[in-house]
């Protein structure tokens, strides 16, 4: 039976976290113009509390693409099932990710985007579990580096559910 055994990140951890990012965000882009590209469903949570973070004029826009493990892996690209409501060309573009595993959703992800003309491209995630990375990309803003065990909460889903606690925990077969 799978359950939640142990907090990995508590929420104040998170809040704390969150807001060093979205400082370190401001700071960056400064007297710039941002769109902030939340990817659906995982950063959802994330890309909202963020935004919040980072006292600049901010738009903000969301994409939903497909899983890996398919054709995608072959053929590289990516499967876009909600695409962006805007043109990103010329603009300074900040995508926002919960989580990077393989980073193959990423490198597949930034090459479309990149093909768009975009001023800039930056990564934002709150998590990085670099033991599983299968495809290197650069990863501008981390949350946290964490170690490769199955986590939930803070919009990551386990078949759909724990999407809303506000803290991660670790999931394990018990
Ligand atoms: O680095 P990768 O191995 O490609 O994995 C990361 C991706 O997997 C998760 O999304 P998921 O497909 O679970 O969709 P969801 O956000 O809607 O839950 C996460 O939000 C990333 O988009
Ligand atoms: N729910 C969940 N989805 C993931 N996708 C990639 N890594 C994870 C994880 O640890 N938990």
């Amino acid at each position: 039976m799978f359950k939640i055994t142990k907090t990995m990140l508590t929420e104040e951890e998170i809040k704390a976290r969150v807001a060093e990012l979205g400082k370190q965000i401001e700071k960056d882009f400064e007297g710039q113009d941002l769109l902030v590209v939340g990817i659906l469903k995982g950063a959802s949570v994330f890309v909202a509390d963020l935004i919040r973070n980072i006292n600049l004029d901010v738009n903000m826009d969301f994409m939903s693409v497909s899983s890996y493990g398919n054709a995608m892996e072959s053929s590289g690209s990516v499967k876009i099932l909600k695409d962006l409501d805007v043109d990103i060309k010329g603009k300074n573009v900040l995508i926002v990710e919960d989580i990077i595993d393989s980073g193959l959703t990423l490198s597949n992800l930034t090459k479309e985007l990149s093909a768009r003309g975009p001023k800039s491209l930056k990564i934002c995630t709150l998590l990085d579990k670099p033991e599983r990375r299968k495809a290197d990309i650069p990863v501008d803003y981390v949350g946290f580096v964490i170690e490769d065990k199955f986590i939930v909460g803070y919009g990551i889903d386990y078949a759909e559910k724990y999407r809303n606690l506000p803290y991660i925990g670790i999931v394990e077969d018990v």
